[in-house]
């Protein structure tokens, strides 16, 4: 084990081979950096204290290897950006990496520049409030949603960049309304696959025999119905990304064909025998916590852990608080350009009942609120008055016996289902599992109640 410990260091390089770190501490002393070196995993632990801003980690030590070594780092230093090297051809430990919470990773051999520009954006990362991340997205314009104050989503974001580029099988979950929806198509946007196909398909959505047929396809005359042979989303999605919605709803009747399909990409259409080949990269999305469904066996375990390759959670709006305001103000632009006005801005009071309020339907919750308090305003400025009233409380809205008044089947019917609606920030599935009835259900209250 190598190890030189530099007072105020700032930059941990961690490889086995001297040459190479000889290498890396002159370069990361040209761009401004305070390099301190080991030679192991164990001496990367011992090397680690609070001036480090960044680890350079090289895979192949020789006591713990760097994903081991990653894993203790981080314990140690949760927010700790960590860039690792790994070999060519690696991508399974690029993945285990990024799962691990790298901020990046670089096979080797690298070009030096590379590296010392992820680690001048790690710096600007930290120190700016917002900023847009960097990479194939910096050379998009950044999306509104790839912008963060919180320092979670930062990495998240990251991540998410990275993954996009590994073509890798992705889990995102998160609560209603996170934006996972949104996040896929980003991932889609960034990917290599951009101009291809993104399928969207909202698992819940379907009764079993339609989604099976939705996804895999059927021949002609499979069942009632098929009167003609149809292509399914896995053959759609071939060149694109296949998202798969509300994954938890999955049928157990589907979950050993989905798992057949990610582990050899190969089906059959229902009905038929040819064996079909597909190679969407399939991005699955979840509300609900799989390892509890695993684990009372309402979900397979070995589907389970071939749908979380790369893992992305998202958290709720009421744990990023920071982001209100570059949320707000971004949504507030699209609403703007969308009805072709001027933007609004919040007042102080306005911000601050935003601020306070605890979201539980996260950000499909704020673009509403912000919808309906701008569409009843002539002013630029949206007041405390304009919004307090569209923020409801969990307790509010139990009216069915308001006043005395009886009232009639179909008005309760229509409260109860407006208050879950606008609870769950107009979500539909998750509507559903709140009031016990299936999605088409509350498609037919939506229509019934005239509220489409
Ligand atoms: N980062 C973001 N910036 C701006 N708008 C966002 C962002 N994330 C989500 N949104 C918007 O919030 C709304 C809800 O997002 P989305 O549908 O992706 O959530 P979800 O997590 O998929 O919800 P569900 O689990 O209910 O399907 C969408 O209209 C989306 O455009």
């Amino acid at each position: 084990m190598s190890l030189s410990r530099e007072d105020h260091a700032n930059l941990l390089i961690v490889d086995d081979d001297e040459t190479i770190q000889r290498l890396l501490v002159i370069a990361a002393k040209d761009h401004g950096w305070r390099p301190r070196t080991a030679g192991s995993g164990m001496g990367a632990l011992d090397a680690l204290d609070d001036s480090i801003e960044a680890v350079v980690l090289d895979h192949g030590l020789p006591d713990i290897d760097g994903l081991q070594t990653l894993e203790r780092l981080r314990a140690a230093q949760p927010d700790l950006p960590v860039i690792m090297l790994t070999g060519l051809n690696d991508a399974e430990t690029a993945v285990r990496a990024l799962r691990a919470g790298a901020a990046d990773y670089l096979t080797k051999p690298f070009e030096l520049k590379r590296l010392f520009d992820l680690l001048r954006q790690i710096r600007v990362d930290r120190s700016g409030p917002v900023i847009a991340v960097t990479g194939a997205s910096a050379k998009l314009a950044p999306a509104d949603g790839l912008r963060s104050a919180d320092a979670r989503v930062r990495e998240l974001l990251r991540r998410m960049e990275k993954a996009a580029s590994l073509d890798s099988t992705i889990l995102l979950t998160g609560e209603s309304g996170t934006g996972k929806t949104y996040f896929a198509r980003e991932i889609h946007r960034l990917s290599p696959r951009a101009n291809e196909d993104f399928i969207p398909v909202s698992c819940p959505a379907l009764p079993r025999e339609l989604l099976e047929s939705e996804l895999f396809g059927h021949e002609k005359g499979s069942f009632t119905g098929a009167v003609a042979t149809r292509a399914g989303r896995f053959e759609q999605a071939s060149k694109g990304t296949l998202f798969l919605d509300e994954i938890g709803d999955l049928p157990p009747e589907l979950q050993p064909k989905l798992l057949n399909v990610l582990q050899d990409r190969e089906f059959f259409r229902v009905g038929g025998s040819k064996i079909l080949r597909t190679n969407a990269r399939v991005i699955a999305a979840t509300n609900v916590d799989l390892h509890a469904k695993v684990a009372d066996g309402s979900f397979r375990e070995d589907l389970y852990y071939r749908l979380n390759i790369i893992e992305l959670h998202i958290p709720p709006l009421r744990e990023r608080k920071d982001d209100l305001p570059g949320l707000t103000a971004a949504i507030l632009g699209r609403i703007a350009a969308r009805r072709g006005t001027h933007t609004w801005t919040l007042s102080p009071a306005a911000s601050e009942a935003v601020a306070a309020y605890e979201w539980p339907g996260n950000i499909r919750q704020l673009e509403n609120v912000l919808e309906r308090a701008t569409a009843f305003t002539d002013r630029n400025e949206l007041g405390e008055k304009d919004l307090v009233p569209l923020l409801e409380s969990r307790r509010d809205g139990h009216a069915a016996n308001a006043g005395g008044k009886v009232r009639t089947l179909h008005e309760l019917e229509r409260e109860t289902f407006l208050e879950a609606y606008r609870r769950t920030g107009g979500n539909k599935a998750r509507t559903a599992r709140e009031l016990g009835v299936s999605e088409r259900t509350v498609y037919n209250l939506l229509e019934r109640h005239g509220l489409k």
